[in-house]
């Protein structure tokens, strides 16, 4: 019971304490943001709330009709006559050209101050259904691509003591789930690759932001849907269906202000709380919410897990009346 009320009034007071107390909040006005996977989704959203910053914003993808389509959209979004919205085609995939291109593009707009990886996509499937070609192209997009951007602009973010670095993963880089298996195996391995980097840029006053959306009504998910597992469309709709504008904003104020996780909705919160982990503490009231939260959270986890299991024990014994 005394442990009870505990958590309620400190849910209370860190409540209060975040609409009073509001980390520092860099701007970036007249800076220059470089965007994979621009085009579109997310990505696409998250540019257009760049420019309404009033920043420089660079997308980078392959399909040059949509980059140019997209950089239209941005463009009449600036706040400014001097911002500059520019495309530049490239597969992310490819360590060359990404580094290349992000080299040309500093030279003539000046340096990347914030760089957000959102270029990925999903394949769904059991993982003996997923073609060696798609296994391949997932891990080298949605892992692969984000490491050759980041390297490509880390050594100047260091010079240069400053620079934000903003990775997608997904609500399944925190938890597996039936029929993600490769692609949630990547998005597990941006969590790697971010915890590291923050321990490494940590003196350099370069931080690191890690988004975990849920499902993001996105032109790439309704293309994964077209594939997707009755069992993963049941239960990846626990996590809520949420526009791109909302996860955008979020993820903005989230890399703005320097902090590691960005989520947005009820879920998302019992989760990235759950998986907290060995991430570094951001502020004492933070921790101490964790402390108490963590062991009833894990009660209501136990909820959802159990009703996954459920479903796949119900798509199971249905497919099998089918095969009889
Ligand atoms: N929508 C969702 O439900 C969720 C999405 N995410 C993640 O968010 C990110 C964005 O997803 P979303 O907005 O839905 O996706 P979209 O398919 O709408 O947009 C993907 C963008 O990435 C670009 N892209 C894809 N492959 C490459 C490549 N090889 N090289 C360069 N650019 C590439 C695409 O352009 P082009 O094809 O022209 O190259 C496009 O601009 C992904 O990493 C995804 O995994 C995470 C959680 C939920
Ligand atoms: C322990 C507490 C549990 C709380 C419940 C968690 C429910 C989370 C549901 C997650 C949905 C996964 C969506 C995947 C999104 C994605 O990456 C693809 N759509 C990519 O396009």
């Amino acid at each position: 019971m005394i442990y009870i009320i505990l958590c309620l009034i400190l849910c209370g007071v860190v409540f209060y304490k975040s609409t009073i107390y509001k980390r520092h909040r860099r701007s970036l006005w007249n800076k220059h943001v470089a965007i994979t996977g621009g085009s579109s989704g997310i990505g696409k959203a998250f540019a257009i709330l760049a420019a309404k910053e009033g920043a420089h914003v660079t997308l980078l993808a392959r399909n040059v009709d949509r980059l140019e389509e997209a950089r239209n959209e941005i463009k009449q979004n600036t706040v400014t006559q001097d911002q500059i919205i520019s495309k530049v085609p490239v597969d992310v995939s490819c360590p060359e050209a990404v580094e290349n291109n992000l080299l040309e593009i500093e030279e003539t707009i000046g340096p990347v101050y914030m760089l957000v990886n959102c270029a990925g996509f999903a394949v769904c499937g059991k993982l003996e259904d997923l073609s060696e070609r798609d296994i391949k192209a997932l891990v080298d997009v949605n892992l692969m691509g984000t490491i050759y951007a980041i390297r490509a602009v880390l050594p100047k973010f260091k010079k240069r003591r400053e620079g934000i670095i903003v990775m997608t993963s997904s609500a399944v880089g925190l938890m597996g789930m039936f029929g993600y298996s490769v692609y949630s195996a990547c998005k597990f391995a941006l969590r790697g690759l971010a915890e590291s980097l923050v321990m490494e840029l940590k003196p350099y006053n370069v931080t690191v932001t890690l988004a975990l959306p849920p499902d993001t009504d996105t032109p790439g998910f309704e293309n994964e849907n077209k594939s997707k597992p009755k069992e993963t469309k049941l239960m990846s709709e626990s996590g809520g269906l949420y526009k791109p504008e909302v996860v955008a904003k979020q993820l903005l104020e989230d890399a703005l202000k320097g902090n590691f996780f960005s989520y947005v909705g009820l879920e998302s919160f019992i989760l990235t709380t759950l998986c907290v982990g060995m991430t570094s503490v951001n502020s004492v009231l933070e921790l101490l919410l964790q402390i108490c939260l963590l062991g009833p959270l894990r009660l209501i986890g136990t909820y959802y897990i159990k009703n996954f299991e459920k479903i796949v024990a119900k798509c199971f014994s249905e497919n099998h009346v089918q095969e009889k």
